[in-house]
C-alpha cells in the first residue's frame, strides 16, 4: 500500500457538536489531501484565471467567494479555502481539486465556516460526467462526478486520518507497505450503480426549487441550475428539508425493475381522475406518504423479485387499486403492500400492514442462506457487497470450525452475521433492541435449519451487572452498532469480560476510531492491562458515490 500524504488536522476540520454517549465530543475529523491527479476524462475548457490570494481572509455570512477544494471531509463535504488563506470552509458538493464559486452560509464558532456551492469554475482532477442528471441536486449521490478510483482513495485516506486523530494509532503502523500494516487496502464495490436493494421515495406537496440561491444568483448574474416548479412531487427529500421533495423519474442506485415501477407510478399517480393526493406534512391532510421499492432474488431461479410498499395515511385500498393494477403488469412485481401510518410523523413504518397483491414478503440470499424480508424488516441494502462484507467479517473472526467456540453477536439486527457464522460455531448469542428484528432473526434461523443460535431483545445502551450472566463467556464478540457507536457501559463491559477476540464492524469511521481508542488504549491513561491490540482494519465500500464507508476491525486481547 502506498504511503499517503495527509494534511495536518488543522488543515480542515469538521466539528461534531452532538454529545456522544461518553461525554467526549468529536471535535475534528480527518481532512485528507488530494492525491496525484488522475487523467481528466471531461473535455478541457480553459478555466477563468484564479482570484488573487487573500492572506488572513475571514469569511462574512452571505458573501460570495472563490474557493479551491483541497480534500473530502467525513460526510463527503469538500474542505475548501480561499487562495492564500488557511481558513477552512466546508462546502457540500465540492470535490478535491475543484475551483468553485460559493456563498458563505454559516460561521461555526469562528473555527470554520459552511458554504453553499454556486457553480464550478474549474473542474477537479478526477472529474467524470455524472450519469444521473439530478446528481448535483440530490443529497443521495454526493460524489457521482468523482471517478470511482478517486472516491475509493479518499475514503481510504479518511479512515486512515480518523484512526490517527481519533483512534490515536501510530501512523507508521497504519501506512506501512508491509503485510502486517494495520490498515488494509479498501475493498471496492464491483457494481457501482444499481446496487441498492431498497429505495424509499416520498410523496410531497412541494416540489423542490432552490429558490434562495436562485434569486440571489440572478441578482448577481450568476447562472444557477434549478429544479422545475412548485407542485406535487414524488422523489427524494431535498437535502436538509422535510417538506420539499426533489422529483425523481429514475434512480441509478436501484434495480432496473424498481426503476420500471417508479416510472409507472410517476405516470399515473397525478392523474386527477384517480383522486390520489400527497400527504401534506404541514396541514396533515392527504393520502400518499411514501413509496418503498425492494428488490430481492428468487431462491430457486436467482431472478429479481420486487416488493412495492405504499405507505398511506389511512386505509383506502380502492384508491390504490388502479395503481396496483398498473404496476403488477411488470413481471418482476410479486408483492404489493400497504402500510397504513396514521401518525403525523414522517416515518414509513405503518401501524397496520395489508397485502394488496401477491405475497407478504420476498426472499433474499446471503452467503448461502435464505432470508424472508417483509416490508419493514431491516436488511443490508447492498446485497452483493454485503456478501463481500460478511466474507471479510468471517475471515476476521477466524473461527476454528470445530464447533467449539461461543460467538456473541452484538447489535445483531435480523441475525444475518451470527447466522452465517453459526455453521462453524458451538453457539451464537445475538442481542438487538428492535423486537421485530429479533422475531425475524428467529424466523431466519428456523428457515435455514439453524438450531445453535439464540437471539435476545435488549438495549445495549442500558446494560447492567446482570448482562453476560445468561450466556457462557464468549470466545469472539462481534459488535456492529449504528452510527453513534458503542455506549460507554458496553465498552466497559467489553474490557471487563476480556473475550480473546473482538471484531468491530462500523458504518461510521469517526465513532469507530473513538471506540477503538477506548478498547486499545484503555479508559485510564497509560494503563493498557486488559486492553486490546488492533490487528487489522479493512475498509469495505458498500455505497459508491456516497461518503459512507464500512470498516471491519480485528482486535486481540493483549
Ligand atoms: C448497523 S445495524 C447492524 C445489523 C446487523 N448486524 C446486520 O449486519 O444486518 C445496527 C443494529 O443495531 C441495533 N441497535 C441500535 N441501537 C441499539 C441498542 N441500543 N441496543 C441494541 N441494539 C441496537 C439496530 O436496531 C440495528 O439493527
Amino acid at each position: 500500500m502506498a504511503a499517503h500524504t495527509v494534511t495536518p488536522l488543522t488543515g480542515g476540520l469538521l466539528r461534531r457538536t452532538a454529545p456522544l454517549h461518553h461525554g467526549r465530543r468529536l471535535l475534528a475529523v480527518a481532512a485528507v489531501s488530494p492525491e496525484a491527479p488522475a487523467p481528466t476524462p471531461t473535455p478541457f475548457q480553459p478555466p477563468p484565471p484564479p482570484a488573487p490570494a487573500r492572506k488572513g481572509y475571514f469569511p462574512k455570512r452571505g458573501e460570495t467567494v472563490e474557493l479551491t477544494c483541497e480534500a473530502l471531509a467525513f460526510k463527503g463535504k469538500g474542505v475548501c479555502k480561499v487562495a492564500g488563506s488557511t481558513f477552512v470552509l466546508l462546502c457540500d458538493g465540492a470535490l478535491p481539486g475543484e475551483r468553485l464559486l460559493a456563498r458563505v452560509r454559516r460561521l461555526r464558532r469562528g473555527a470554520f465556516a459552511e458554504a453553499a456551492k454556486l457553480r464550478t469554475l474549474a473542474p477537479h482532477h478526477d472529474a467524470v460526467e455524472a450519469p444521473c442528471p439530478l446528481a448535483a441536486d440530490c443529497g443521495g449521490c454526493k460524489t457521482q462526478s468523482l471517478a470511482y478510483a478517486a472516491q475509493i482513495r479518499h475514503k481510504h485516506l479518511q479512515v486512515r486520518d480518523l484512526l490517527v486523530n481519533f483512534g490515536k494509532f501510530d501512523p507508521r503502523r497504519l501506512d506501512s507497505s508491509e503485510p502486517d500494516a494495520i490498515l488494509k487496502p479498501i475493498v471496492p464495490c464491483d457494481e457501482i450503480f444499481r446496487y441498492r436493494n431498497k429505495m424509499e421515495f416520498s410523496f410531497g406537496t412541494k416540489r423542490w426549487v432552490q429558490k434562495d440561491l436562485k434569486d440571489k444568483d440572478e441578482e448577481e448574474g450568476v447562472e444557477q441550475k434549478t429544479n422545475e416548479t412548485d407542485g406535487y412531487s414524488l422523489g427524494l427529500h431535498a437535502p436538509g428539508f422535510f417538506d420539499k421533495v426533489l422529483h425523481v423519474q429514475k434512480c441509478f442506485l436501484q434495480s432496473e425493475p424498481a426503476d420500471k415501477v417508479l416510472a409507472v407510478v410517476q405516470e399515473y399517480w397525478m392523474d386527477p381522475t384517480l383522486g390520489l393526493t400527497p400527504y401534506d406534512v404541514h396541514k396533515h391532510v392527504g393520502f400518499l406518504k411514501h413509496l418503498m421499492i425492494r428488490t430481492g432474488r428468487n431462491v430457486n431461479t436467482g431472478t429479481p423479485e420486487v416488493m412495492v410498499n405504499f405507505v398511506t395515511s389511512c386505509y383506502k385500498p380502492d384508491l390504490l387499486m388502479p395503481l396496483v393494477d398498473s404496476i403488477t403488469k411488470i413481471p418482476e412485481v410479486v408483492s404489493v403492500i400497504n402500510n397504513v401510518n396514521t401518525s403525523v410523523g414522517n416515518t414509513s413504518v405503518g401501524e397496520q400492514e395489508y397485502t394488496l397483491y401477491g405475497k407478504p414478503s420476498i426472499t433474499e440470499m446471503l452467503r448461502g442462506l435464505t432470508f424472508q424480508i417483509s416490508a419493514n424488516s431491516f436488511f443490508q441494502t447492498n446485497t452483493k457487497q454485503a456478501d463481500v462484507l460478511y466474507q471479510v467479517i468471517e475471515d476476521s473472526v477466524g473461527l476454528k470450525g470445530d464447533g467449539s467456540e461461543i460467538v456473541l453477536d452484538l447489535f445483531c439486527g435480523t441475525g444475518t452475521i451470527g447466522l452465517t457464522l453459526a455453521r462453524r460455531a458451538k453457539h451464537v448469542y445475538g442481542y438487538e433492541v428492535v423486537p421485530e428484528a429479533i422475531a425475524d432473526a428467529h424466523k431466519n434461523a428456523k428457515l435455514n435449519g439453524i438450531n445453535n443460535a439464540t437471539f435476545v431483545q435488549g438495549d445495549l445502551n442500558k446494560i447492567n451487572e446482570s448482562f453476560g450472566k445468561e450466556f457462557p463467556k464468549p470466545d469472539i464478540i462481534i459488535s456492529d452498532p449504528n452510527r453513534p457507536g458503542m455506549h460507554m457501559k458496553l465498552i466497559k463491559w467489553l474490557l471487563e469480560v476480556k473475550a480473546p477476540r473482538i471484531v468491530s464492524v462500523s458504518c461510521n469511521p469517526a465513532t469507530c476510531a473513538r471506540d477503538l481508542d477506548y478498547l486499545c488504549h484503555g479508559l485510564e491513561e497509560k494503563d493498557l492491562s486488559g486492553c486490546y491490540e488492533l490487528k487489522s482494519v479493512i475498509p469495505v465500500d458498500m455505497f459508491p458515490h456516497t461518503p459512507h464507508i464500512e470498516c471491519v476491525c480485528l482486535l486481540e486481547l493483549r
